[in-house]
């Protein structure tokens, strides 16, 4: 669903991204690890059309930046963009017209009573809090019910509450055949959900890790330790 094929993207003379080919299917959870500056972001960005870059980008098939690919995406980005004079809910109507989705009102009203904003449709988005404002984020990118999905630290800024639900929702998406990619550094929060793991270091995919692949007892958290600093986390000594 989600295809990327020998992307580069330069920022001047950095290359950000360096020749990454990575594909998620549908009903896959896909994470994206690596350190500050890895690249993640700017992978992210790509895929969701913001950014120009060499290589191939396709969402079912269409090339990401045509109208086909943007109905099939949704995207949740770090930073949470609002228009701060719409209300919550004329943020919903707002996708609902732009996507012309007809029969909206009941998945909006599910999504927002989900995310503990049903008491809050009146209000405008810049009176929402940093961490409401990303679950508006969220509803506005799952209303149009994409068919893939791209999170980039998605859980940063959310309650536990919201933090429960975004991963209820996720876990959703994949049985119903989503395809899910998600840029984070809170590795034990997809520890439940993943697939297939990509870790990125100087614009590199360093290591491609699927599940299966991992032995009895060794988690997502060793495996990255292990590509990044050589060596599976030490465990603090016992006084
Ligand atoms: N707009 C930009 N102009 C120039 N350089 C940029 C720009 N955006 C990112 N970079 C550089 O590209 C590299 C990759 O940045 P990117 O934001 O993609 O990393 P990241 O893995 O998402 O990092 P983090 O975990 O800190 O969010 C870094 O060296 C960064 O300084």
């Amino acid at each position: 669903m989600i295809d990327v094929r020998n992307m580069t993207k330069k920022y001047g003379k950095l290359t950000a991204n360096d020749n990454l080919s990575l594909a998620v299917g549908g009903g896959e959870l896909a994470v994206l690890l690596g350190p500050n500056g890895a690249g993640k972001s700017t992978l992210i960005k790509s895929v969701c059309g913001l950014l120009r870059f060499e290589g191939s980008i396709t969402i079912g098939g269409y090339e990401n930046h045509s109208t086909e690919a943007k109905r099939l995406l949704g995207y949740i980005p770090e930073f949470p963009v609002l228009y701060p004079m719409l209300t919550v809910y004329e943020h919903l109507e707002f996708i609902a017209r732009a996507y012309r989705l007809e029969a909206w009102e009941d998945r909006a009203e599910d999504l927002l009573r989900r995310f503990e904003l049903d008491d809050k449709k009146t209000k405008l988005g810049k009176e929402l809090s940093k961490g409401m404002q990303q679950k508006v984020s969220v509803c506005c990118a799952l209303l149009p019910c994409p068919r893939a999905v791209v999170f980039d630290e998605p859980l940063v800024g959310l309650d536990p509450h919201g933090i429960r639900e975004l991963k209820i929702l996720m876990s959703k998406l994949r049985e119903e055949g989503c395809a899910l990619l998600v840029s984070t550094h809170i590795i034990e929060s997809m520890e439940d959900n993943w697939d297939v793991t990509y870790i990125m270091m100087k614009g590199k995919i360093v290591r491609v890790c699927r599940r299966e692949e991992l032995h009895e007892g060794q988690s997502l958290e060793d495996v990255y330790f292990d590509i990044t600093e050589g060596h599976a986390p030490e465990e603090y000594p016992h006084e």
